[in-house]
């Protein structure tokens, strides 16, 4: 076992999201997500699996916080569902709703546990994508107006936050491909939801710099690209995928323009866009959530939308049960890289897991040896980075709880912690138990 250090004060915890884990998704009046209509849309999840229970989570939050106690967490990275709070997503503030997040960032609280709050995390009320949703230029203000009510309730309290959690998803999976809510495929839609999603953050820094006094931030997923060979085509597509998922929302955020490779990329569907618009985007920001599970190995492939490139991990690489390739070095290296071309500010790792195929529960256990090998490979990335001179603050497993895996339902899990769906047992993974001997060590089990 290599012994590691991280930095004094390191934040160790974990992540969820609202429609993942929390289940009731209309109870106490809140407002109906996209995510609500599409998971009871057939053939949208598999086996039609639906957030209308999930973990229970928003019944059984009390019980969920006592357990990231007993694990030791020292932070819980949680999303506020918007519709919950304002069920129309603007005007008429739903107060039962917005006292869930109240209470539950008071549990934490009691328990030790920082909460780091994610405005959005994909589940847009309906009320609002029935009035264009992110293809509606409207919608910075909508989410500004937002997450000022959230601002008002819970800030000080909460001393972390993040607008939106990984835009290139929303858009990529909502827009263009239609994999994810509100399952639209359309090349023009998708940069148009994308400027939008990074003006609606724009706006929400704003409005905080006006009301907050902690600190606000983005998450984004980034994956390095490789080429799948030195053939020139292929390292063409790979810059253009790099370009299309790394660069073209911090690039925005932190240069005023979006990588050239767009417009290769987009080609006719790409806008252009007035100069106000990246005014408003490049807001400061005080610390950048990187969600890290793979690399990307690109192949040139002219059928692949929009980059023109497949992702084609090599022979004999081992996947996860997503098909991602265990690329631990590919963590470090994206520290690094975004170190070395965004600026030297606070960076945390905001989501890192894998869907593993988990043994059965045997004498209360689940032997999650992979998981834990997968924990061990990438804290040390983590610290690898950090040797590198990387200001890299906490680390948040995904996920506290096996939860809802999107359009793949509840068939991979991520969890540390197993959850038996069918009684809401909650029993932690051997991952679990390592994780927790990590934050007990700060690194030193890893
Ligand atoms: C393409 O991987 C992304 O970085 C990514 C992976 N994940 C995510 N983003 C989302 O933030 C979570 O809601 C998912 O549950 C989680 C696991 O799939």
């Amino acid at each position: 076992m290599t012994r590691r250090e991280f930095p004094k004060g390191f934040l160790w915890g974990s992540a969820t999201a609202a429609y993942q884990i929390e289940g009731s998704p209309l109870a106490d009046g809140a407002g109906a997500s996209i995510w609500q209509r599409f998971s009871h849309t057939p053939g949208k999840t598999v086996n039609g699996d639906t957030g209308d229970i999930a973990c229970d989570h928003y019944r059984r939050y009390a019980d969920d916080v006592k357990l990231m106690r007993e694990l030791g967490m020292q932070a819980y990275r949680f999303s506020v569902g918007w519709g919950r709070v304002l069920p129309d997503g603007n005007g008429r503030v739903n107060e039962k709703g917005l006292g869930f997040y109240d209470r539950l960032v008071d549990t934490l609280l009691e328990n030790g546990i920082e909460p780091l709050c994610t405005l959005y995390h994909w589940d847009l009320p309906e009320a609002l994508d029935n009035r264009g949703g992110w293809l509606n230029p409207d919608i910075a203000n909508w989410f500004a107006d937002y997450a000022s009510v959230m601002y008002r309730k819970l800030d000080g309290r909460v001393k972390k936050w993040a607008t939106l959690n990984e835009p290139w998803v929303v858009t990529d999976g909502g827009y263009l491909h239609g994999a994810l809510a509100p399952g639209h495929e359309n090349l023009f839609e998708t940069p148009i939801a994308s400027h939008h999603l990074l003006r609606a953050h724009g706006a929400a820094v704003k409005a905080y710099r006006a009301e907050g006094k902690n600190q606000i931030g983005i998450v984004v997923n980034i994956e390095p690209k490789h080429p799948a060979s030195d053939d020139p085509a292929d390292i063409a597509a790979t810059k253009r995928a790099d370009a299309y998922m790394n660069r073209q929302y911090l690039d925005p955020i932190f240069f005023g323009r979006y990588p050239g490779e767009m417009k290769e990329v987009f080609g006719e569907a790409w806008p252009e866009w007035p100069a106000e618009d990246y005014a408003l985007i490049q807001q400061k920001i005080d610390w950048l959530g990187l969600n890290y599970y793979t690399r990307g190995v690109t192949k040139a492939d002219p059928k692949a939308w929009p980059v023109g490139g497949r992702n084609e991990p090599p022979k004999g690489a081992v996947l996860t049960e997503t098909g991602w390739e265990l690329f631990p070095k590919g963590l470090t290296d994206t520290l690094v890289w975004m170190k070395e071309r965004y600026g030297d500010l606070p960076l945390y790792v905001t989501e890192n897991g894998a869907a593993m195929k988990d043994p059965p529960i045997a004498g209360g256990r689940v032997q999650d040896q992979h998981r834990v090998d997968y924990l061990r490979t990438h804290l040390s990335a983590v610290n690898d980075a950090i040797k590198a001179g990387v200001d890299v603050r906490g680390y948040m497993v995904w996920s506290l709880l096996d939860n809802l895996e999107w359009s793949l339902g509840y068939s991979k899990t991520f969890g540390i912690v197993h959850v038996d769906f069918k009684t809401q047992q909650r029993t932690p993974k051997d991952s679990a138990r390592f994780y927790a001997e990590v934050i007990a060590s700060n690194g030193g089990a890893a």
